[in-house]
């Protein structure tokens, strides 16, 4: 063995020393943990209301930690600090401290550990070595230091190993995201560690971590201020349903489950939309001019609706046609009044113009104005014409008359352009929503109110045994103990905490649906204008963004390394963004595998074909996923191209569906097709989505 392989494996034992009394420690405290469960569930046996509240908390508190200890076992230390002074510190996924409470391991939260990623040889900030410690479950199995203080360094300090970041960027993707806590850099950790309140604003080109940094800024939230942020929530706003997945399992790896995950098509209760618009037609039902359209359309008359009113009172024919009912629904809905709210106005407005009419017919024996509206009240022809004529209206069926090209055409003239309106014929479908109807849907809802509603019932991780809360198996502690933080009614408002990633995609619309959740808490707002899709007026997109955002502090932040693509797929796609941008600062790629991307140029008819080989030598090629980027009407006939290839590391995605997204290799149909669809910023996006192997096909 070589010197330099020698040290390697001594410096790697002196490592797994300390790492196996962490985890013996973590034994010791995982079954104290269990103790107390168990211990809770003997106060149960006392039986007396006090004890039991007691031993739910307990088992409550117990379940929850255990959890913890649980969730952060894989590489639960993986850093080491040596400093001008004080003790060695270790650094790792959870704070662990021995019998006499001193720190076994800090939490990578801490302020304790700032050092160890913000630390760097012109600014060492105390340390004098920073070791990355790589393991394999409970094994350590390599190291990498940086020597940051070398005057400072003691007699005989070793030094291992070249550059555990790059060592990790080479390795495959999975299907998920993976949290990156053990090689944040600088200038990432200070975003996820800037103050608490007001709007982070991390902007940075692809790749660059902002998603990571993101996800990271949410867990240290939790830890940092934990009553506030899990008492309150935090929502995580992303894109789509694929890239949610895609980042899913990076706050349980933290071990956080406390936050709430969201597409832009899931944020409404009961709606999940997966389809997108064309980008044309996105930018118009994302424009702020849709609230005046849809406030036209709150204040129509029903389809179908009654025309007229007859009634025959007393052998008198009382009778309110076309015009006075449409003049009675319009007074009883001034500017600001929400429909399903204000029925009652409505029906005091037929009772008034009846009344006027009975009056004025004469009729023998007209009772007093209050028997005569009690004696319309219990009429069942009466209460019909109410039921059609002002029914509870629910946002979809709102959004649905806009299908009604009569009523498209009567609720856009003089507000949408001519070319817009025809954009938005075909564009609502009653019952399949695309992501940008929903922030129409949550207007609606804002417009007409909502009567009140019978309480929902939620699931419930406790059994109610004779009125007591109890859990009683394994899987429901665990459950009840997730639940505990997440446990919100669907339409929840109050969040502490908003995520919003690849914000340049919101549109104004958007903004203000995630504004209604958002009133209350502090943001981290995420994005690459450079990436956005967003052809609609920027100026109002500012607006409605700043609108949302309100007047919080702002602290900004850049990041400027990217660390998924190779530099050579890099330099593919800065040639796109530069044509459209030529002034753009872009990021610096770190990496490089000596392999340019491949461009393909065939006829039509050769391209299913030339997909499929691509896709099955990027296979073969990469360990990890491959993506095959489609442009958005052609996604599905793509996907039907490849069905003989194996599905576990093989998505197709739309180059919408693509934000976000990260694959070892990319197969990119069509590139001319998703410049012209959805411009030149979309094809940025989808090229810069392969962290090693890049093959373009046009037709
Ligand atoms: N400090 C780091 N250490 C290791 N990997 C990192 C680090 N920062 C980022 N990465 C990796 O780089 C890749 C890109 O990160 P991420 O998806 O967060 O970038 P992004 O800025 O959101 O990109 P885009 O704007 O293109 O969607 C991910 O695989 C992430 O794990």
């Amino acid at each position: 063995m070589s010197d330099a392989a020698t040290t390697l494996q001594q410096e790697i034992a002196a490592e797994q020393r300390h790492v196996d009394r962490v985890y013996a420690r973590l034994a010791e405290l995982r079954q104290a943990a269990a103790r107390a469960e168990k211990e809770g569930y003997r106060l149960a046996r006392v039986g007396n209301f006090g004890a039991l509240v007691e031993r739910d908390a307990m088992v409550f508190h117990a379940a929850r930690r255990r959890h913890a200890l649980d969730a952060e076992h894989e590489g639960l230390v993986f850093g080491r600090l040596d400093l001008r002074e004080g003790p060695v510190l270790h650094v790792g996924r959870l704070g662990v401290r021995d019998e006499e409470a001193q720190p076994l391991v800090i939490d990578w939260r801490a302020p304790a550990a700032a050092a160890f990623y913000q630390a760097t040889a012109a600014d060492p900030r105390g340390v004098v070595r920073r070791r990355m410690i790589q393991s394999s479950g409970e094994k350590v199995t390599n190291i990498e230091d940086d020597l940051l203080d070398p005057a400072a360094a003691p007699e005989g300090m070793r030094v291992v190993g070249d550059g555990a970041l790059l060592a990790t960027l080479a390795k495959a993707t999975g299907r998920g995201m993976r949290d990156i806590v053990a090689t944040i850099q600088r200038e990432q950790d200070q975003a996820i560690r800037s103050p608490a309140s007001g709007v982070t604003i991390v902007s940075g080109g692809p790749g660059t971590g902002k998603t990571a940094v993101a996800l990271h800024r949410a867990a240290y939230l939790l830890y940092s201020d934990r009553s506030r942020f899990a008492g309150g929530g935090i929502m995580v706003v992303g894109p789509s349903g694929v890239f949610v997945e895609y980042i899913a399992a990076v706050l349980p790896s933290l071990g956080e489950e406390a936050a709430t995950l969201h597409s832009l098509g899931s944020i409404v209760e009961d709606v999940t939309a997966a389809r997108t618009d064309p980008t044309a037609v996105a930018a118009v039902k994302g424009s702020l001019r849709m609230r005046r359209v849809l406030d036209r359309a709150v204040r129509d008359a029903v389809p179908n609706g009654p025309t007229d009113l007859r009634l025959l009172y007393r052998g008198d024919l009382l009778r309110l046609g076309t015009a006075e009912l449409d003049a009675i629904r319009a007074r009883a809905l001034p500017r600001g009044a929400r429909r399903n709210e204000v029925r009652r106005a409505g029906i005091d407005g037929l009772f008034e113009a009846l009344w006027a009419q009975a009056q004025a017919h004469k009729i023998g024996g007209l009772p007093s104005q209050i028997e005569f509206e009690d004696d319309l009240a219990e009429r069942p022809d009466f209460r019909d014409f109410l039921r059609a004529w002002w029914p509870r209206l629910a946002p979809r069926h709102v959004l649905a008359w806009l299908a009604d090209p009569a009523r498209l055409r009567a609720y856009t003239s003089g507000i949408l352009s001519g070319p817009e309106i025809a954009l938005l014929a075909d564009a609502f479908v009653p019952g399949d929503p695309t992501v940008a109807d929903v922030a129409l849907l949550d207007e609606l809802d804002e417009m007409l109110g909502r009567p009140p509603q019978p309480a929902r019932k939620q699931r419930d991780p406790f059994h109610v045994v004779d009125g007591v809360r109890e859990v009683s198996t394994y899987a429901d502690r665990q459950r009840a103990a997730r639940a505990a933080a997440v446990r919100r009614p669907d339409d929840y408002r109050e969040y502490a905490h908003v995520v919003v990633d690849e914000s340049q995609d919101v549109s104004p619309m958007q903004w203000r649906m995630l504004g209604r959740r958002g009133r209350l808490a502090s943001w981290t707002v995420v994005g690459d204008p450079a990436q956005s899709a967003w052809t609609g007026d920027p100026t109002e997109l500012a607006r409605a963004r700043d609108r949302a955002l309100g007047s919080r502090r702002r602290h900004e932040f850049t990041l400027t390394t990217n660390y998924r693509n190779s530099a050579e797929i890099f330099a593919l796609a800065a040639e796109v963004i530069r044509e459209v941008s030529p002034g753009i600062t872009l990021p610096r790629a770190v990496r490089s595998t000596g392999v340019p991307p491949e461009q393909l140029t065939l006829a039509p008819a050769d391209l299913p074909d030339a997909t499929r080989k691509a896709a099955a030598r990027l296979l073969d090629e990469v360990e990890g996923t491959v993506g095959v980027i489609a442009p958005v009407p052609r996604r599905d006939e793509v996907a039907a191209w490849l069905t003989e290839l194996p599905a576990d590391r093989l998505q197709v995605v739309t180059s919408l569906q693509a934000k976000g997204m990260e694959y070892d290799g990319v197969a990119l149909v069509a590139p001319e097709e998703i410049r012209k669809e959805d411009g030149a910023r979309t094809l940025y996006v989808a090229l810069s989505r392969a962290t090693q192997r890049l093959v373009t096909l046009s037709a």
